[in-house]
């Protein structure tokens, strides 16, 4: 493989932005930023071994999630993802053809969300393959969504269903049996393909005030972020939790995946119970799951409360995923 060829075959032909001034080819990129926007940057790595495996993620599923998971944080800060850069350690068994079929799987979401590829860079791994993705993206002038915005009395939601991607990496790491479940393949979708809510992240965006959280790292760790950085007390009730039926027969301990699982890549936050309204009616009209599972309520000594279905409130731990435990 030449380094330079392989950055020459994935450089693309045409931008979706005419913003893009200089793209792949030179030192640096050059956008021309809206003056009433504010951008937004956010950048997350994948491993391999620690964030997927080779044997059960092609390399366009690992490029696919490497974008979707940064395109998740700009959701998250209601903002409108533009442009890309990726870093690539790419190890001696990986042949072109994998690099490109990555870039082939970033491509696909970057389609859906008129995504330019602006940059990157590309090096050898003596050991395992490492993707590191930047997005950049904007959002109107003092709109972002943030986790310090929570306020007592407002309503705490999640979109669509949580514990599903860790039901299926239990299932793609065989340490839940596949008979556990009707459809395996929906789960290890789930695990392997989450799709970013960048229009409820945009609505939110819109609204009056509204603090927002991407679950990378697991609902109750999320939750914790938001009430810290607010300084509140959030109080879930786990009957209201959007889970897919079929998760608690397929593993006793399926609530672990469900609270500390992590990487539903769903949006966890908070609004005004006035503006919560609007927010489900959205989503409704938008076919989009949305869940109210909780309140914000003045500050106690636990930062997350979890209610749970035989009535009795317990403190819910910042447990969840950790790179370092
Ligand atoms: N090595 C680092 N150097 C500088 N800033 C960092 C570093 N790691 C994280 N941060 C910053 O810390 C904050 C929280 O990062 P974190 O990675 O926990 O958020 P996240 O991307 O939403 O979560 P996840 O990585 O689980 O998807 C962000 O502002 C991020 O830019
Ligand atoms: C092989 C394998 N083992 C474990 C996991 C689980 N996992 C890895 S990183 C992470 C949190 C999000 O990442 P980050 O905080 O780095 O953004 C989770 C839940 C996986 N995906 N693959
Ligand atoms: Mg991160
Ligand atoms: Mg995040
Ligand atoms: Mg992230």
């Amino acid at each position: 493989m030449d380094e330079f060829d392989l950055i020459h075959s994935i450089t693309p032909h045409s931008h979706y932005h005419p913003s893009v001034d200089v793209g792949i080819g030179d030192d640096g990129a050059v956008y021309t930023a809206s003056s009433h926007m504010q951008q937004i940057v956010c950048l997350d790595t994948m491993v391999e071994d620690v964030h997927f495996k080779s044997e059960y993620s092609t390399p366009q599923d690992i490029g696919y999630k490497a974008l979707a998971v940064n395109i998740s944080d700009v959701a998250a800060m209601g903002g409108i993802p533009k442009f890309y850069l990726v870093s690539l350690a790419v190890p001696s068994c990986w042949q072109k053809a994998d690099v490109q079929a990555m870039y082939e799987g970033m491509a696909e979401l970057a389609k859906l969300y008129r995504m330019d590829l602006i940059g990157g860079d590309t090096v050898s791994a003596s050991g395992q393959a490492v993707i590191t993705v930047t997005v950049i993206g904007e959002v109107e002038k003092n709109r972002a969504c943030l986790r310090s915005s929570a306020r007592s009395g407002d309503v705490v939601f999640v979109t669509g269903e949580i514990g599903s991607s860790a039901a299926g990496l239990s299932l793609l790491l065989g340490e839940t049996p596949p008979s556990a479940f009707h459809t395996g393949d929906y789960f290890i979708e789930k695990h392997k393909r989450p799709v970013p809510r960048v229009q409820v992240g945009r609505f939110c965006s819109q609204l009056q005030r509204a603090a927002l959280n991407d679950i990378s790292d697991g609902l109750a760790s999320e939750l914790h972020e938001i009430a810290e950085s607010s300084s509140v007390t959030i109080e879930i009730e786990e009957q209201l939790l959007p889970v897919h039926p079929d998760l608690p027969e397929a593993d006793p301990q399926w609530k672990r995946w469900v609270l500390f699982g992590g990487e539903d890549y769903e949006l966890a936050g908070t609004v005004s119970q006035q503006e919560w309204i609007s927010l489900l009616d959205y989503c409704t009209q938008s076919g989009i799951r949305i869940a109210k599972i909780g309140a914000v309520t003045e500050r106690k000594e636990a930062s997350v409360l979890l209610t749970a279905n035989d009535q009795r409130q317990i403190v819910l731990e910042k447990k969840g995923y950790n790179h370092f435990k």
